[in-house]
């Protein structure tokens, strides 16, 4: 496995950017829910230049894609270039792999699922991705390459990133598509007290729990939002956002998640869906 090292600004800490669920179109226009997404995504992309905080890298944790073409993983491409910063991607249930790689290589995305972040940390990347459904599975293989990282660095820190939300997020219609062989991944994780986050996307909320000793987290869409705690689908009427995570040399992550202003993004529930 090839292994990405990202340098440490700070001696302090490293700070990553986390983007998810962009659910971007080819067509410029294209919505969901009423939402244009491309526009979302560049009120987040302005927030994120008005907030003018330092981070080190971008993470972009999946559904990056809603109609699979290659255009619109370009546009997200195009997005992020406005920066410098070093760009790791992981595929969502909505993403097509062969495209996603299709507008590779690219100078600032890079395929790495590890990487070595300063001197403390590291981050293993993992394709929880079923094709053609919403819910999430780590395959053997990924299951593999996980513990095969973690082994290989005992005195990193260690923060896991994927889609789907690895326990359940408190929504019945949502956790039907969670991470469905999360006990794998947490048999995994029970292994490695070094292990002290696991961050994921899907859930276009914000989520901070502590599940088996471990800070789980989960961030809002860049486009639309789903109420939490509701049985039902439900969408939630606060803005599209994005989380910063700071990495201390002494393994603790001091976060906080963010949104646009304004009110020019929320849903309606009658237009067109998924
Ligand atoms: N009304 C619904 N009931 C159940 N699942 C849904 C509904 N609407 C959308 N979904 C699926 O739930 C998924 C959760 O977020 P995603 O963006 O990954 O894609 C969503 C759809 O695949
Ligand atoms: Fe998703």
């Amino acid at each position: 496995m090839q292994t990405y090292s990202l340098p440490q600004s700070n001696p302090d800490s490293v700070v990553l950017l986390q983007i998810t669920d962009t659910h971007l179109f080819a067509n410029g226009s294209g919505s969901l829910l009423g939402v244009a997404t491309k526009d979302s995504f560049h009120a987040v992309l302005n927030g994120v230049d008005m907030a003018a905080r330092h981070f080190d890298a971008i993470v972009a944790t999946g559904d990056i894609s809603q109609d699979h073409t290659p255009y619109s993983y370009q546009r997200f491409a195009d997005g992020i270039s406005r920066w410098s910063q070093p760009c790791f991607w992981l595929p969502g249930n909505h993403d097509f792999q062969p495209t996603m790689q299709s507008i590779l290589p690219s100078e600032q995305i890079k395929p790495h699922q590890q990487v070595l972040v300063g001197e403390h940390w590291q981050m293993i990347l993992l394709d929880s991705q079923v094709q053609g459904v919403p819910h999430g599975e780590v395959s053997a293989t990924q299951l593999a390459l996980l513990e095969t990282a973690l082994a290989r660095y005992p005195d990193r820190y260690a923060l896991i990133l994927l889609h789907h939300h690895p326990l359940e997020a408190g929504s019945a219609w949502l956790d039907q598509h969670q991470l469905h062989n999360n006990h794998q991944l947490w048999n995994v994780i029970d292994k490695y007290p070094q292990v002290k986050a696991v961050l994921c996307g899907h859930i276009h909320q914000n989520l901070d729990r502590i599940y088996h000793g471990v800070r789980v987290l989960a961030t809002p869409s860049t486009c639309i939002q789903f109420m939490p705690d509701s049985d039902d689908f439900a969408l939630d009427d606060n803005n599209p956002g994005w989380r910063y995570l700071e990495l201390t040399r002494d393994g603790k992550i001091i976060t906080s998640v963010h949104r646009v202003d304004g009110d020019q993004f929320k849903p309606k529930l009658d237009a067109e869906g998924y």
